[in-house]
C-alpha cells in the first residue's frame, strides 16, 4: 500500500432522481454556509420556506432528463475520471463529493485505514469561488482535522491559467470548432455579484477599480470573474478566435440578488438578432458534463436560442474522459510527488 493518495472532490449529485432523494441533496447543498452565506437562521427560513417545498421537483425532473443507467452523469464521469487516472499513477486515486456520496469523510477514513500518509487535493474546478473550490478545502481540511491530523494535505491551486490546462480545454473543443459557426460563447456557472467582494480581501480592487478583471491585482487569485476571463483570452489566443466572435456569460442562478452578468439565458435570446444564428457554447466551469451543462445548456439554452431565430446550436462537451484531460492531471500528480 502506498503512503501517497490522490483525491478527487466534485460537487456531487442526488442519490435519484426521485423528489426526496433531489430534497436532501438541495438541503445538504444549500445549507453549506459558503454556498447560501447568510446569518444560519436566515439561511434555514429561506432555504425550508421558500426553495425545499418547490425547488426539488422540478429539479428531479431536470435530471430525469439527463440521468443514464449508471446514474448522475456527473458521478459516472468523475468515476470513469478516477479509473483512467489510476491508470497513468502509482498513487491510490480517490473520489470524494462535496455533498452526498462518496463522502469525504469515507473518503478519510478509507485513506486512514490504508496508511496513507500524504494526499494530494484535487478540487475539480478550474476556478476559484467560496461556492466551489473553497468549500471543498475547508471541508476537506476540517474532516482530516478531526480523523486523521497526522496527514499531510497538499492542495492543487485552481487551474484556470495553467497553459497545460488551456491546451487540454482546447484539444477537447477542437473538433466542435471546425465546422463553420457565427459565435462561440462560453457560458460559465455564475455566482452572486456580492461573492466577488466577500472573496477581495483587500476590499479594494473587485468591482472598486475600473475594469477590474483585466487590471493586474493580488485579489485576482481568489476573483471568480477574473478567473473566466482569463480563462477565455487564454483559450481564444490558444485557437486564434477573432475578437468579435466570441463573448462571455453566467447561467444557473438562484434567488433575486444580482449574479455575474451577462446571464446566459438572455444573451442566447439577443444572439440570433444580431446575426449570430450559428452558435458553439462551451461551458469551462465544469470539467464533467452535469445538469448544468447537459439539461441547462444542450436542452434548454438550445431551445431558447432556436426558439429566438437561431439555426444551429452545438454544446461542445466538457472535458470528461478526454485523454488530454487525463493527462493533465496525471502531470500535476508527478509533479506533486516529485516536489
Ligand atoms: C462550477 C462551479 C460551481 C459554482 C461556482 C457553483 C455555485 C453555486 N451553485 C448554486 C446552486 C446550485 N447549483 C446546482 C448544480 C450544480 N452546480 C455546479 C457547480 C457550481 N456551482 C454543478 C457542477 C452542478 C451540477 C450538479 C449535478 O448533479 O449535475 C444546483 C442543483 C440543481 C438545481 O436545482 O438547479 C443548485 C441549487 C449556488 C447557489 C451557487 C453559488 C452561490
Ligand atoms: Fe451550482
Ligand atoms: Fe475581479
Amino acid at each position: 500500500m502506498s503512503e501517497n493518495a490522490v483525491l478527487l472532490v466534485n460537487l456531487g449529485s442526488p442519490d435519484s432522481t426521485s423528489t426526496a432523494d433531489v430534497r436532501r441533496y438541495l438541503k445538504e447543498f444549500l445549507s453549506d454556509d459558503r454556498v447560501l452565506d447568510t446569518w444560519k437562521p436566515l439561511q434555514q427560513f429561506v432555504l425550508n420556506c421558500f426553495i425545499l417545498p418547490t425547488r426539488p421537483k422540478r429539479s428531479a425532473e431536470a435530471y430525469q432528463k439527463v440521468w443514464t443507467e449508471e446514474g448522475s452523469p456527473l458521478i459516472v464521469t468523475s468515476k470513469n475520471l478516477q479509473k483512467l487516472l489510476q491508470e497513468k499513477i502509482e498513487p491510490t486515486v480517490e473520489l470524494a463529493m462535496r455533498y452526498g456520496s462518496p463522502s469525504i469523510p469515507e473518503a478519510i477514513d478509507r485513506m486512514k485505514a490504508n496508511g496513507v500518509k500524504n494526499v494530494f487535493l484535487v478540487p475539480l474546478y478550474p476556478h476559484y469561488a467560496m461556492s466551489s473550490y473553497e468549500t471543498v478545502v475547508v471541508k476537506v481540511m476540517e474532516e482530516v482535522a478531526a480523523k486523521a491530523p497526522e496527514m499531510k494535505v497538499t492542495t492543487q491551486q485552481p487551474f484556470y491559467n495553467d497553459p497545460a490546462y488551456i491546451e487540454a480545454l482546447y484539444k477537447s473543443a477542437k473538433p466542435y470548432l471546425e465546422d463553420e459557426y457565427d459565435h462561440l460563447l462560453f457560458s460559465y456557472h455564475g455566482i452572486p455579484e456580492r461573492h466577488l467582494n466577500k472573496a477581495d480581501s483587500s476590499k479594494a480592487h473587485c468591482n472598486v477599480v475600473k475594469d477590474c478583471c483585466t487590471t493586474c491585482s493580488p485579489a485576482h487569485s481568489t476573483c471568480y470573474k477574473h478567473q473566466c476571463v482569463k480563462t477565455t483570452e487564454l483559450f481564444v489566443k490558444r485557437a486564434g478566435i477573432p475578437e468579435g466572435k466570441w463573448s462571455i456569460s453566467f447561467q444557473s442562478r438562484l434567488g433575486r440578488e444580482p449574479w455575474l452578468t451577462p446571464y446566459t439565458d438572455h444573451v442566447l435570446e439577443e444572439l440570433p438578432e444580431k446575426g449570430k444564428k450559428k452558435l458553439v457554447v462551451m461551458t469551462p466551469a465544469f470539467v464533467s458534463d452535469c445538469l448544468e451543462t447537459l439539461e441547462e445548456i444542450a436542452m434548454e439554452g438550445k431551445e431558447e436560442f432556436l426558439e429566438a431565430g437561431g439555426e444551429k446550436f452545438t454544446a461542445v462537451p466538457c472535458m470528461n474522459e478526454h485523454p488530454a484531460w487525463i493527462q493533465f492531471m496525471a502531470d500535476k500528480s508527478l509533479e506533486w510527488l516529485n516536489q
